[in-house]
């Protein structure tokens, strides 16, 4: 296992201009110190104002306000945006006639700040305040679904960001018109629970949208609210606002952490440090984001957007919306806003010459059924709410995690975009890879124009201290210049969409394989090249990567003998051996054989029968018919939403495609280990998704396939070729996309029917890793390459390998065997083993 913990986080952004180009910059948390500053060691600390608040409440609104008020100030602001919003929040931000300009847009695609960004926020900190000389104040504006306790508890408690920045405080933007109908929710199913948690822990609650009041009883329902916000924060100083015009003296250096404060504080935070993540997180809370290139007509978009919101056609409930878009003749940029059944679509600005148009609409709200939509054909009905019937392009479902951090400050009053030369050169070692690239590339080139999303909130992990927070795997470098240093060192191999040599080939990553990375900057920017394969041949000299087991009674668990007299008056483990706890079922009863196990499906009337697409279809009704049965909620409690093939809907295609790359780009038969490289390769995914992905998903689906195949159909020099995530064969440790006519036939059945690699499911599922960190650094260690599963006692009709590989071929028999055997509690439990062990 790599020693992580030694090694540099990655930079949140490079935003310290003073360091040259190729030269690392300096360590944050050095830099941080201010013995290590001298000419800024007296400066006071800089304070930050947290702006919290639910969907649609204004936030956005008050640093608007703010960043254009005449106040004297330098602020920069930090924007940590839920789900795709990027693009949406940039173009809406007002870049300040007069007021604060944007200097820097980052975005880091790891999670809610609240979650997963606590070390990205730090660092983002850190460097900010590396330019404090040109700094008064930092607001920090957090999605509408953020906790604020872990953000308080890293200002506030942080001693490393002590000396440089202070928690000045923290203020709550609320909804007038909708903070009943949450609080409401909260009290009676615990629904919203971040709106309840921003007031507790808020210094200053804005009661905005008065003006949504209706006049006639406004008076008394304000009072009423009031009552309800100091029923949960007695401390609270409570503004009334329309668009968040409020007297900033009341808002920017409040100070509002003295002795009582701070103590009302603390125990806040000691009484968060103790909740679930269900507590502090809606879980049934998913963002869907559309994305279309084509010009809308906009009474089209606003009758589909109706349907939506008021007519709830199709079983949203949105909480929230909000959209950019590009109108049939008009060269203005349209923002969409919606604040639950409010909406208002309204020309902003003209669109900038540099700036693709596009049409992005993001969605927040309850979730349940739209993800049944999203697989029915409503899609199309949707995307021709956009000016046509054709879709223009595939359609992408995913599910994914994706929250953005934007860092923006206006010390440099013009947009500085990374250099070019802040980009590592590519090596490039293998001309085959070139192919692979162009393949990828015009593969994707169509999905890139209409893209749809459904994104899941994050669910904290590590609620309080940053400490806890491992940020390697799911913090991603925004910005290149440290991974390069580390795990894109050039003898590195790292496979995924992979950059060419040529410039023009540069210039044609931008596509949405790029997108699917959230580790780049988007919009204009230049793309971050990773880095090309050492060579692929080296490790052949390499022994085998199998890690041996250690046997005997130092390394195993003792298993007590069996004894058919032992009683249950005995103490100790013995004593239940021999009881039967689970009743087996009567051995002469003959209605079981009806429903035996192993013998197939009695029922099916399929055509196919047996095929994938067979299984897939069964498997689905299988979940449906749990889901009625045990209900949406507890269907959704014990995991099973993220079990089998739905946790493919949470990665595209192009991810997919990666992902299938990089596994097989790694082969046992070469001494790699793919997981160091699905680590690279997805730097915003965690852990627990690659896992997941890779036993619910890649696995399935590999042995679909296997167990399909006949060994006759199969060229036994071509072992280890795989199909990728859509059917395209490659070699391992070629990286070649070329298709080898040889295995034109290797997915056909007995009668000539194809077995395309898709959306199938095997019959059987894992079982989701529930809420809890997976731990799966025992994968770098144990598991080193369990993909090589090339032999199947069940099938008996797979791969034959013959020559050259004898001593692989016996790992991947064990390894296969063991993974045959494991039923999905047995693989949960090997997955808890491990993360125990290390
Ligand atoms: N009528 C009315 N609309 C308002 C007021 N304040 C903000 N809005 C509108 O409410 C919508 C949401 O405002 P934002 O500032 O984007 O809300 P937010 O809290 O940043 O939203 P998220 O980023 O989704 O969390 C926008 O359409 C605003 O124009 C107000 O006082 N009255």
């Amino acid at each position: 296992m790599e020693p992580e913990d030694d090694e540099e986080p990655p930079l949140a952004i490079a935003i310290n201009d003073d360091v040259v180009v190729g030269e690392t910059p300096p360590h944050p948390s050095n830099e941080l110190r201010a013995s290590h500053r001298p000419d800024f060691a007296e400066a006071p600390p800089v304070g930050v104002t947290v702006i919290t608040g639910y969907l649609g409440a204004g936030k956005s609104t008050l640093v608007n306000y703010i960043l254009n008020g005449q106040h004297g100030k330098r602020i920069a602001v930090i924007l940590n945006e839920f789900g795709e919003e990027i693009g949406v929040e940039r173009a809406m931000i007002n870049e300040g006639e007069g007021g604060a300009l944007v200097e820097e847009w980052v975005e880091l695609a790891n999670g809610c700040i609240c979650c997963t960004v606590k070390h990205s926020l730090v660092q983002a900190l850190e460097q900010l305040v590396q330019r404090k000389e040109r700094l008064d104040h930092i607001l920090l504006e957090t999605t509408g679904l953020a906790n604020p306790a872990p953000l308080a508890s890293v200002l506030w408690l942080d001693e490393q960001l002590e000396s440089d920045v202070r928690l000045d405080s923290i203020i709550t933007v609320v909804d007038a018109k909708n903070l009943r109908y949450q609080l409401k929710s909260n009290h009676d199913s615990s629904s919203f629970p971040e709106a309840y948690y921003q007031i507790a822990f808020a210094d200053v609650v804005i009661l905005n949208k008065v003006d949504l009041i209706a006049s006639d009883d406004c008076g008394v329902v304000l009072e009423d609210l009031e009552k309800d916000i100091h029923n949960i924060n007695s401390l609270a100083n409570i503004i009334h606002s329309v668009r968040c015009q409020v007297d900033l003296s009341k808002i920017l250096n409040r100070r509002a952490y003295d002795a009582t404060h701070a103590a009302h504080l603390e125990a806040l935070l000691e009484e968060n440090s103790t909740l679930s993540t269900s507590a502090i997180h809606d879980s049934g809370v998913r963002t869907l984001c559309i994305c279309e290139m084509k010009k809308v007509d906009i009474d089209k978009v606003k009758m589909w957007i109706e349907e939506i919101l008021w007519d709830k056609k199709y079983g949203m409930d949105i909480y929230r919306c909000k959209g950019i878009l590009t109108v049939v003749n008009s060269d203005q940029l349209y923002t969409l806003q919606a604040v639950r059944e409010v909406y208002e679509i309204v020309p902003t600005r003209k669109w900038k010459e540099e700036e693709s148009r596009i049409n992005k609409i993001v969605f927040i709200g309850f979730a349940y059924s739209w993800w049944k939509h999203l697989k029915a054909p409503w899609i199309h009905k949707l995307t021709w709410g956009f000016g046509d019937n054709s879709l223009g392009g595939h359609v992408q479902v995913v599910w994914v995690l994706k929250f953005f951090f934007i860092v923006y400050t206006e010390m440099m009053g013009i947009k500085r975009p990374l250099e070019e030369e802040d980009f590592p050169e590519p090596s490039f070692k293998q001309p085959k890879q070139l192919d692979y690239n162009k393949k990828l590339t015009s593969n994707t080139e169509e999905s890139h124009l209409t893209t749809l999303r459904v994104d899941s909130p994050g669910r904290a992990k590590s609620i309080f201290f940053k400490s806890q927070f491992d940020g390697r795997l799911e913090n991603g470098d925004i910005c290149g210049a440290s991974l390069v240093g580390k795990e894109f060192e050039p003898s590195a191999p790292l496979s995924l969409v992979t950059s060419s040599s040529r410039e023009e080939d540069v210039v044609s990553g931008d596509t949405s394989v790029w997108s699917s990375f959230p580790g780049f900057i988007d919009f204009g920017l230049p793309r971050r090249l990773p880095q090309q394969f050492a060579d692929p041949y080296i490790s052949f000299l390499n022994s085998s990567p199998r890690k041996e087991v250690p046997i005997g009674p130092d390394h195993q668990a003792g298993i007590p003998l069996w004894d058919p007299n032992a009683s249950r008056d005995n103490n100790g483990e013995e004593e239940l051996m021999g009881t039967c706890i689970i009743p087996m079922p009567d051995a002469n009863d003959s209605t079981i054989d009806e429903f035996r196990v192993g013998r197939g499906r009695t029922d099916c009337g399929c055509l196919d029968v047996g095929s994938m697409r067979c299984v897939q279809q069964h498997v689905t009704e299988a979940r449906e018919k749990l889901r009625e049965t045990i209900g949406d909620e507890s269907f959704e409690e014990l995991g099973f939403s993220n079990m089998g093939d739905e946790v493919a809907c949470k990665w595209t295609p192009e991810e997919e495609q990666v992902f299938h790359e990089v596994v097989f780009s790694n082969p046992v038969s070469h001494g790699r280990k793919f997981w160091k490289h699905l680590r690279v390769a997805f730097p915003a995914r965690t852990k627990r998704e690659l896992v997941s992905y890779y036993f619910n998903v890649f696995m399935l689906h590999r042995r679909a396939v296997q167990n399909r195949s006949y060994s006759l159909d199969i060229d036994s020099d071509n072992d280890e070729d795989q199909k990728d995530a859509h059917g395209d064969l490659y070699r391992n440790g070629s990286n070649s996309l070329d298709p080898d006519t040889d295995n034109d036939d290797d997915q056909q059945g007995p009668n000539g029917e194809c077995y395309a690699v898709g959306r199938e499911e095997e019959d059987s599922t894992v079982e989701s890793f529930g809420d809890q960190d997976l731990d799966t650094s025992w994968v770098d260690d144990f598991w080193s390459e369990p993909e090589h599963v090339s032999h199947d006692e069940g099938s008996k009709r797979n791969h034959d390998n013959t020559a050259g590989s004898i001593f692989e071929k016996q790992d991947a028999v064990e390894i296969d065997d063991r993974t045959e055997k494991m039923s999905s509690q047995e693989t949960n439990k090997l997955y808890a083993d491990h993360s125990f062990d290390s």
